[in-house]
């Protein structure tokens, strides 16, 4: 049996251009970013760092090798004639901001009130990882999880409540830690009628 290697590299891939990008490269410009932050790649310490941060770097993005929907098409028609709201709190995630490549760190909620169907749950945390593993903004993750599941399920309703904190800001730039982003958008029932979207709020406990 072969061990796998602890620093196997990352696998070429093809380039939204459809071009070929082998870790070489990246690998190459990884060393050139700490060379200009002020430190010598070729010491011990940093030897490995190239192929680690390019393979964490495919791992943080993956999302763009799925594609969320799909994880909706298995549905259940049988729900016991529950119509009432199906809520998914506190689903923690990372993504990381498309203007500095920095870490957003949050929790979703994600709610729907069903039509005819629901989801298997672990479903609707698969659709958030898969947009939220990308380089994004918390606006977009917020509507892309809430359209995903408008347009795959057709319920009645959706809300989704994303609360997160940014490094950029806290690391850098303006250097406020602590701060929350808060984002929501509502569908439907949650966006037409009041004492639907406080009745999916107040269960959220969110601070929408
Ligand atoms: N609306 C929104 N802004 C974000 C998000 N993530 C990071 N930002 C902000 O994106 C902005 C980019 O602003 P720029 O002025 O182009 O970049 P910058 O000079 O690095 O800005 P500073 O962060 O203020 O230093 C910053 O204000 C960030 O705080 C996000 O998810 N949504
Ligand atoms: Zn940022």
């Amino acid at each position: 049996m072969i061990a796998e290697t602890p620093f196997a590299d990352a696998e070429p891939a093809v380039g939204p251009d459809g071009k070929l990008i082998v870790p070489q490269e990246v690998e190459a410009a990884i060393r050139t970013l700490i060379r200009w932050t002020g430190d010598d790649p070729t010491r011990e310490g940093l030897v490995d760092t190239p192929r680690r941060v390019a393979r964490a770097w495919k791992e943080y993005c993956a999302g763009y090798g799925d594609d969320p929907a799909r994880h909706l098409e298995r549905v259940f028609e049988e729900v016991g004639g529950y119509d009432e709201i199906v809520l998914l709190k506190d689903i923690p995630f990372q993504s990381h901001c498309e203007h500095h490549m920095a870490p957003i760190i949050g929790k979703a909620h994600i709610a729907y009130l069903p039509r005819n169907h629901v989801v298997g749950i672990s479903k609707l945390a698969r659709v958030l990882h898969g947009f939220a593993r990308r380089l994004q903004v918390q606006e977009r993750l917020t509507a892309e999880v809430a359209d995903c599941i408008w347009e795959q399920l057709q319920p009645q309703g959706v809300a989704v409540v994303i609360e997160a904190t940014h490094a950029c800001m806290a690391a850098r730039g303006v250097r406020t830690p602590g701060v929350t982003m808060v984002t929501s958008r509502m569908m439907g029932v949650f966006r037409e009628d009041e004492r639907s979207r406080k009745e999916v709020l107040s269960l959220m406990g969110a601070r929408a």
